[in-house]
């Protein structure tokens, strides 16, 4: 293969995606790039579901193997909100910083300590004909009281990993790409993938 679809609209998810395959010698190509399939509702309530959705719906338009992630952050302070609607936390029209805006509002007051949160990264690998498989990964951390650092996407500047002491927004794009819940959960798929794609997906 040498060639695969992510089954996404979202420019940062795509950068980081076409790094990580990059290293594999594979192009990554996006809903960008095929601005006619519609977008789905992403109806389901874990992410698991809705990558199942988003990578089957995109497949069965294009007739080819796609990958969808479905991720996002849940805080345990917030009961494990935002969850499935971090994209959508602060409006339907997606804005990283009003959601950021919206999540430190509702962490006023509590303490450091208390303020845990994971991402989480559900990729589901959709091939006509063949089952969906998904495969899943966290990214521990806590939420920082004010942003910091320009790189990544979404919730990054105020998402602190404490191994590397710096925000995710902090690091360089090669070491988010090392412990990312989306780096871990395509390693994931990695060890997996002969049996997800099999000889189809070498013939491609
Ligand atoms: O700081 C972050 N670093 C990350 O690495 C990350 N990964 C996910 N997220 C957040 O979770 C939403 C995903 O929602 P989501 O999976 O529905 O994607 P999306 O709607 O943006 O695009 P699509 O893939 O559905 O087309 C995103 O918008 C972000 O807010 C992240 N935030
Ligand atoms: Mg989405």
């Amino acid at each position: 293969m040498t060639e695969i679809v992510i089954a996404t609209k979202n420019a940062g998810k795509v950068r980081e995606f076409a790094a990580l395959f990059e290293k594999r010698g594979i192009e990554v190509k996006s809903l960008l790039d095929f601005p006619d399939v519609p977008d789905v509702e992403e109806t389901g309530s874990t992410f698991a579901e809705n990558a199942k959705i988003k990578a089957e719906a995109a497949a069965d338009r294009l007739r080819r193997p796609v990958i969808a992630d479905d991720s996002g952050l849940a805080v345990d302070a917030l009961g494990g909100r935002p969850g499935v609607y971090s994209a959508r936390y602060a409006g339907e029209e997606k804005n990283d910083a009003r959601n950021i805006a919206k999540l430190l509002s509702e962490l006023e007051g509590v303490p450091m300590e208390k303020r845990t949160a994971r991402f989480h990264c559900a990729l589901a690998v959709a091939i006509p004909g063949r089952p969906t498989a998904v495969v899943e990964a966290t990214c521990d951390g806590y939420i920082t009281e004010a942003p910091r650092g320009e790189g990544g996407f979404g919730y990054d500047p105020v998402f602190y990993v404490p191994e590397r002491g710096k925000t995710m927004a902090e690091l360089a794009p090669d070491e988010k790409n090392v412990i990312s819940h989306r780096a871990k959960a395509l390693a994931k798929l990695e060890e997996q993938w002969d049996d997800i794609i099999g000889e189809k997906g070498e013939s491609e």
